[in-house]
């Protein structure tokens, strides 16, 4: 795991983007596997800038989003699809046939699920999967459990994720009990994979994410036996983590 230290939440957009950027340089046909939340929202805007500068292409990108809420339909407005759109697809040249998010609304979801995980295997698995943190350590929406899930699954949040989540919501009642989320496996099937952490809410995790046992009750800490993690955070999220 390399740990790069960023300055502040800007120079962690600046730095997460520049590596993203790399990857569709390198490879313009990549498939990115990508986050929502609040930490990478200054990573798309850079890679929008990159882009409406003429530096970026994203003609040929395949992308596969971790989550999304179950229950919410793709024009909800605290939808992850809603959030990919307006954050990043709507300002780029990707054809949006070629973005993927699970369906909050999908009916059989066990098969649906299933199916996810053999499309982004047919794609030839993520090149560069982009992660943010929950404040317990979760990734996608694989919160702290008793096992690490290996496919994409519908999960139950927990009360401190809802109770997280609910500043974007209208109230906490209004935040889904239960969402669709890659599984472990799935994001470790990644040929590499970016997390981004900012703020000292993120402190514990990120510690335990990089120097913790690897235990499913902290389900980042199973990305210490991934060979190639970069993790781009800033002072506050770094605090607890020996200087390097
Ligand atoms: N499912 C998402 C995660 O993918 C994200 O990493 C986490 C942290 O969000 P934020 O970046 O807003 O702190 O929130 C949600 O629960």
């Amino acid at each position: 795991m390399r740990i790069v230290r960023a300055k502040d939440y800007e120079d962690m957009s600046r730095k997460a983007a520049a590596i993203i950027a790399a990857q569709v340089t390198l490879k313009p046909d990549c498939v990115l596997g990508l986050a929502t939340g609040s930490t990478p929202i200054g990573t798309y805007k850079n890679l929008v800038a990159a882009y409406e500068a003429g530096d970026l292409d994203f003609s040929q990108v395949k992308t596969y989003n971790l989550d999304e809420y179950r229950g919410l339909p793709g024009d909800h407005d605290q939808s992850y699809r809603y959030f990919m759109n307006v954050n990043l697809f709507d300002h780029v040249n990707i054809d949006k046939a070629n973005t993927h998010v699970p369906d909050g609304l999908m009916e059989d979801y066990e098969a649906a699920c299933a199916e996810y995980d053999e499309a982004v295997a047919a794609a030839g698995h993520q090149d560069l999967q982009l992660l943010g943190i929950g404040n317990n350590g979760h990734i996608g929406f694989n919160e702290p459990c008793d096992s690490f899930i290996k496919g994409t699954h519908c999960v139950d949040l927990t009360e401190s994720t809802i109770q997280a989540n609910s500043r974007l919501f209208d109230s906490i009642d209004d935040v889904p009990r239960q969402a669709y989320t890659m599984g472990i496996g799935t994001i470790m099937g990644a040929k590499s994979i970016l997390v981004v952490a900012n703020g000292d809410a993120k402190a514990q995790a990120v510690h335990d994410m990089c120097y913790g046992p690897i235990v499913p009750s902290c389900p980042a800490s199973i990305l210490q036996l991934h060979p190639n993690v970069v993790v781009v955070a800033d002072e506050a999220a770094l605090a607890l983590c020996p200087a390097e």
